[in-house]
């Protein structure tokens, strides 16, 4: 194909045409679209001019410039919960950065790993993210103070490196590994109890509901030190009181995300009223353990050094003031209470669909714990398609389909110009399905995880000094969940059929999947 020189000037001149008109990102896709391997010199040189000049911001293709448009298209096209798919399509087709206005708020959606490693760069010492505004409304109405999931700044920082060294260190986790390895080993013994009282083989179960108390349990054991018993036959009705505040928050979190809040919160709404009753008795339940292990460790500090959890630690050091301190192990628990339970209930649903891998990873953890002499943190270390194959879920169904992003300073991403204080928006459920990033993407394959070439892939968890502050707490808690079920039990689905997802605040299952444990004797 020959392009003459007359086309390239053509080009130049509608490139000055569509730079009027706001429309260089399509002309630069047009270009990218038409250079075929054999052109001209003149127009690899010419795109390549184009390409290195920085494009205005104006620029970056807009979905619609009216924000009641957008809001109504997406809601009238793809409903709230089904955003993730609607942003797969917008990147299709607008290409790998577009911009949106909803409510008062431009945004500037993104998804290869490049553009990713270019937005974290400049997150620099104070990474700034939108806050949930209802739960900010909630302490700002009871006047209490926020943790660090609800802040932004100096104010954020200084939390963060203190609770950092009590939860995210190496050493910290390290010393968490006793309190979650029992719990992996009950839960396990719970499904092994219920299928001895049935007297069957295997137990198929929606086990969605289970998975979340064990995550809920976990955390709040790593927390506080101590089992609340929600693995147990017939939990108190205090706390299933609990587990029901925990759920009605977050249910009411999502439609509060999309009403005006302070209207809702000015009618005195039912969703309104719903929500802070939620975080009344979530608050009341973590001022309990507050004062009982405050007092505790007031009278037995000397005498007992044994590890009594994250809430001891921050108590006895007394770094934080306490009203922080309870604000940040609320927001911990919050954090911590559905999250790993989600990649967990993926990860069993993949591993019953793909038996092989399932076996390898099996083998891995016989061989790793055979080598280890009982040695926890070395298992730990030895299992890397299991590490693999949680990515590999995370991958596919991203808890939080995408990760946000004040920009502190200018930066430029697919060569156009974006102005600090841009908010960006990272899409990850749509980069862990395209071609672009992840060959076969719709494969389940850890072993992709195992090769060199994975930077700003895996994103899960966020990165940088704003990453997930529980995120070591959510890998330990779903390695060792594993590394006991599957020396257990042969996962197995009724039903292989890929799972319909949506987005309820954080992706979730439309319909959980049913599991069968069949025990390994
Ligand atoms: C698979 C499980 C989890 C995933 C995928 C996940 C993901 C994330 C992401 C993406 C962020 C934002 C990071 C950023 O802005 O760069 C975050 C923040 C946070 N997460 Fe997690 N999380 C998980 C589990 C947990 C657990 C178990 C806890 C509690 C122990 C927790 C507590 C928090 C807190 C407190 C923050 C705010 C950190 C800050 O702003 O400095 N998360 N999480």
């Amino acid at each position: 194909m020959f392009f003459p020189k007359t086309c390239t000037k053509a080009l130049q001149s509608l490139t000055l045409d569509c730079n009027h008109l706001g429309l260089q990102g399509v002309l630069m896709r047009c270009i990218s679209h038409l250079q075929p391997e054999n052109s001209t010199v003149e127009l690899h040189s010419c795109a390549s001019d184009l390409k290195s000049a920085v494009l205005p911001y104006e620029g970056i293709p807009r979905t619609s410039k009216y924000s009641w448009q957008n809001f109504y298209t997406s809601w009238k096209t793809f409903g709230f919960q089904n955003l993730h798919h609607a942003m797969v399509q917008m990147f299709d087709q607008y290409g790998p950065i577009y911009r949106e206005k909803i409510g008062k708020q431009e945004v500037v959606n993104i998804m290869l790993p490049e553009d990713i490693a270019t937005v974290y760069a400049a997150d620099g010492l104070y990474p700034r993210r939108p806050l949930l505004e209802p739960w900010s409304l909630h302490r700002e109405y009871r006047n209490q103070a926020c943790g660090i999931f609800l802040k932004n700044g100096e104010q954020w920082r200084k939390d963060r490196l203190i609770l950092n060294k009590d939860i995210i260190s190496p050493e910290a986790i390290k010393r968490c590994i006793p309190l979650q390895n029992s719990l992996a080993a009950d839960i396990t013994n719970h499904l092994q109890q219920q299928i001895q009282r049935k007297l069957q083989r295997s137990l198929t179960i929606d086990v969605a509901s289970l998975l979340h108390r064990y995550t809920l349990e976990s955390i709040c054991n790593i927390l506080y030190g101590e089992r609340l018993g929600l693995l147990d036959d017939n939990p108190s009705e205090e706390l299933l009181k609990f587990l029901s505040s925990m759920e009605v928050m977050l249910k009411t979190t999502v439609p509060l995300l999309y009403l005006p809040v302070n209207i809702a919160k000015a009618l005195n709404a039912r969703i309104w009223k719903d929500h802070v009753a939620a975080w009344d008795y979530i608050h009341d339940h973590a001022e309990s353990y507050i004062e009982k292990i405050y007092h505790s460790s007031l009278s037995g500090q000397q005498a007992d050094t044994s590890y009594k959890g994250i809430l001891a630690e921050l108590l006895f050091k007394a770094d934080l003031p306490k009203d922080h301190i309870k604000a940040n192990i609320i927001e911990l628990m919050a954090g911590g209470s559905e999250t790993s339970a989600l990649p967990i209930l993926f990860t069993l649903f993949e591993l019953a669909r793909n038996p092989k891998i399932q076996a390898e990873i099996r083998d891995e953890i016989t061989v790793a714990c055979r080598k280890a002499h009982g040695d926890t943190a070395l298992i730990l270390s030895s299992v890397p398609l299991l590490r693999g194959a949680i990515k590999e879920s995370l991958r596919l169904y991203p808890i939080g389909i995408v990760q946000q992003r004040f920009t502190n300073k200018d930066i430029v991403l697919q060569n156009y110009h974006i102005p600090a204080s841009t908010l960006v928006q990272i899409g990850l459920y749509p980069m862990g399905r395209s071609a672009k990033v992840f060959p076969n993407p719709k494969i389940y394959d850890p072993k992709r995880w195992l090769k060199r070439d994975n930077s700003f892939k895996s994103m899960a968890f966020g990165f940088g000094p704003r990453q997930c502050i529980g995120r070591r707490i959510a890998e330990l808690e779903m390695l060792l969940f594993f590394i006991h079920i599957l020396q257990n039990f042969k996962i197995d689905a009724p039903s292989k059929e890929d799972i319909k997802t949506v987005y309820k605040f954080v992706l979730v299952p439309e319909k959980n999947p049913l599991l069968t444990f069949k025990p390994i004797y």
